[in-house]
Order: C-alpha cells, then sequence, then structure tokens
C-alpha cells in the first residue's frame, strides 16, 4: 500500500494566520481567534471583546486543544481585568467552560494568580491587569518553548523505537500549531521527523464527529509539506492489519497522576489496535497536562457534548454547537435520534508506550514516574 492513498504535499503556503493575539485597538482590548469551526475552508479571525464572547468560542470550539486552551483562559482573566469585569466571576466562567482539558483550569488560574498578587501590592487596578496579562503572554511563551523540547524529544524517542528512520506515524484530532503557542505537541513532533526527512506518511485520523483531524490536521500537513493520508476512523484497523503503522502519535487534555490518558474520542481504540499489533502508542504532553490532582482514570470528567454533531451535517460537514455553524443541518439519522457523543476518552497507562513531555520522557509510564516528573514540573506549584 503506497502511492496511489498518498495525500497532497503543496507546501509553499503563505504564513498561517496566528492562532490567538491580544489586540488593543482605540475601543479596548480585545483577544482575536482564528475560528477554528471555519477551517479549513476559510481563515477568519473571531473577535472577542468580552469573556462570555470568549467562553463561547472555547464551548464551539472556534479555540481548543488543551495548551491553547489554557492560554485562552489567562487572555480571558487579562481580557476581564483590563475591561473592569469582575475577574474572580469571569475566572470561574472561563474555568467551568469545558470540563476535561486540565491546561482549562491551570491557565485561568495562573493569570487570576498574577492579578490577585499585584493587587494584594497595593497595585492600582490597570496596572493589576498588566500583571495578569504578562502572566497570559509568559504562558503563551513557554508552551511555545514546551512545544519545541518535546518535538525534539519526541525524534529522538521515535529514531529510539524505530530504527532505520522512514516512520510511518498514525495520529489522532489535531495537535499541531492550532492548539500550542508553539508548533503543538504529537504534531510537533510529527513536523521534527518530516523536517529531519524521517517521516514516510503521516496517517490522519478524521476524527468523528468534529472532524479536528479532517479539517485541522490535514491542513496543518499540507501548509507544512508533509505526506499525509486521511481515513475514517474506523479504517485505523484495517491500516495495523497491513502493517502500515510504525508508530501511534497522539496529544492529551489530562494526564492523571496514575497515568491515565485523556484524550479526544477514539484515541483509546487506537491504544488497544496499538497494543495487538505491537506498535508504540506514544503521548506527547506538556507537563501543564499533567494533573498530580486526579487520582486515575476514572476520576477524569469526560465532557459529553451535544447528540446533533453526530444525528446531523451541515454543508461544512460537521453541525457544531446549534445556532453556530452556517449553512442549514441536514439530518443524517431519523429525527428524535438520541446520540452518544463524549468529547474523549480514557486510555490507561498500560497501553502507553511513553509520555513525551518538555521535561522528560517516561516509559514506562507508572505511578510513580508521574510523581517524580510532576515534583520537577511548575504545575504543581500552582494550586
Ligand atoms: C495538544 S492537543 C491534545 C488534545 O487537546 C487534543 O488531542 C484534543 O483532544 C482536542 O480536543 P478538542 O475537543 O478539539 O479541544
Amino acid at each position: 500500500m503506497a502511492d496511489q492513498y498518498a495525500g497532497t504535499d503543496p507546501g509553499g503556503q503563505p504564513p498561517a494566520p496566528p492562532v490567538l493575539r491580544w489586540e488593543e485597538p482605540p475601543e479596548g482590548p480585545v483577544v482575536v481567534l482564528l475560528d477554528q469551526t471555519r477551517l479549513p475552508a476559510e481563515e477568519v479571525g473571531l473577535v472577542c471583546t468580552d469573556v462570555p464572547a470568549l467562553v463561547r468560542a472555547i464551548q464551539t470550539l472556534a479555540v481548543r486543544g488543551a495548551p491553547l486552551l489554557g492560554i485562552a483562559g489567562a487572555y480571558g482573566v487579562a481580557l476581564a481585568a483590563a475591561r473592569g469585569y469582575d475577574v474572580d466571576d469571569a475566572a470561574a466562567q472561563l474555568a467551568g467552560a469545558r470540563p476535561t482539558a486540565v491546561n482549562l483550569g491551570y491557565g485561568v488560574r495562573r493569570a487570576l494568580a498574577a492579578h490577585r498578587a499585584a493587587a494584594e501590592q497595593g497595585a492600582a487596578p490597570a496596572q493589576a491587569a498588566e500583571a495578569a496579562l504578562s502572566e497570559a503572554r509568559r504562558l503563551h511563551r513557554e508552551d511555545a518553548e514546551a512545544s519545541t523540547a518535546m518535538a525534539a524529544r519526541g525524534l529522538g524517542l521515535l529514531d529510539e523505537l524505530l530504527p532505520g528512520g522512514s516512520h510511518r506515524v498514525l495520529t489522532h484530532c489535531n495537535t499541531g500549531a492550532l492548539v500550542s503557542g508553539g508548533a503543538g505537541t504529537a504534531f510537533a513532533v510529527a513536523l521534527a521527523a518530516h523536517r529531519a526527512g524521517r517521516l514516510r506518511r503521516l496517517w490522519v485520523d478524521e476524527t468523528r464527529p468534529l472532524l479536528q483531524g479532517a479539517r485541522l490536521t490535514a491542513y496543518e500537513a499540507a501548509r507544512n509539506g508533509l505526506a499525509y493520508t486521511l481515513l475514517t476512523d474506523n479504517a485505523a484497523g484495517s491500516l495495523f492489519a497491513a502493517g502500515e503503522v510504525d508508530a501511534v502519535l497522539v496529544g492529551a487534555d489530562r494526564i492523571a497522576a496514575d497515568g491515565s490518558v485523556a484524550n479526544k474520542v477514539g484515541t483509546y481504540p487506537l491504544a488497544v489496535l496499538a497494543k495487538y499489533h505491537h506498535v508504540p502508542f506514544v503521548v506527547v504532553a506538556p507537563v501543564t497536562t499533567i494533573d498530580p490532582g486526579t487520582p486515575d482514570g476514572a476520576s477524569i470528567e469526560i465532557e459529553q457534548r451535544p447528540g446533533s454533531e453526530v444525528t446531523q451535517l451541515t454543508a461544512q460537514g460537521f453541525a457544531g454547537v446549534a445556532g453556530t455553524a452556517p449553512g442549514a443541518a441536514t439530518a443524517v439519522a431519523p429525527l428524535g435520534t438520541q446520540a452518544y457523543n463524549p468529547a474523549f476518552d480514557i486510555t490507561p497507562p498500560e497501553l502507553v508506550t511513553a509520555i513525551v513531555t518538555e521535561a522528560g520522557v517516561l516509559s514506562p509510564v507508572t505511578a510513580g514516574g508521574i510523581e517524580e516528573l510532576c515534583a520537577r514540573s511548575r504545575q504543581v506549584t500552582i494550586s
């Protein structure tokens, strides 16, 4: 199975627009997002002038992916402070916008802590707002640095696991620059392999129902000139059986203290397939995604999304949250059909070959290893 499955490698595209930026027009500060619900058809900015708009952007997945949710949450607190809204209330709204990605609450708490510390030291409101903004910017930078380190460590691990250097990698959901201050997590590793001339093919799961793989990872792969091929999620089994997958690389939304990994629904079946076929299953995530406060997989809250995302399609290919997707929705199931639509699933640590973070690679994945990694990480200092 080779060339007839090849995706397009156009490369040479103009640089992608920034996924999130802070702007200060005369009318007041705003957070501008690249609206991910409109990709790949359109690269459109979504201007959030207040916290409810940002919360809605988070819930509709205009902004998404664990690290970027943390960054967005931090800028959201800065926005509330700069515009004179109730910062505690804004922080609660932002942190509660989606439950599974631990980074969201982490980013919110960091900006809130910076704002509080400044206020407690007698800073004027404008200075306290500036402190929150500086913290958001710091988190943004740190995430970019973490991406670079994860890409290098992940590529080193791939080379170790797969001597010979012509990797065929399967990925799920979207984990590139669209979710990060830098090149992302799992996708950043694939990109590093591509740039080192060691990526033969990136297999991209379409990732039903919201098509983060088809819409976003394929977009990023095409932009970066990767050899990639899209598949429906349920084609993965036959791809493994045909011996076409050398490694699986995925991101994470929350890693519990026992090493259980919550990630986009459909990740767990890939881990089971990988185990059966003796293929390495590698999770790439910054230490900010590890949550030592969540003891195990069963304790991770899994976001349940509207059934309409499964039972309806739009011209864009997915329904999204009612009222947000342009174009009329077409039913693909009889009216009144109930749908099971969890946004994430849990992969137990025994199915994970390694967790790659910017601080180190954990393999095998054990509760003790997680504890040690967290003891070295910055995350534990923020409660
Ligand atoms: C670094 S991205 C890791 C995860 O956030 C990603 O795989 C994922 O599941 C994103 O889910 P989404 O629902 O699109 O926010």
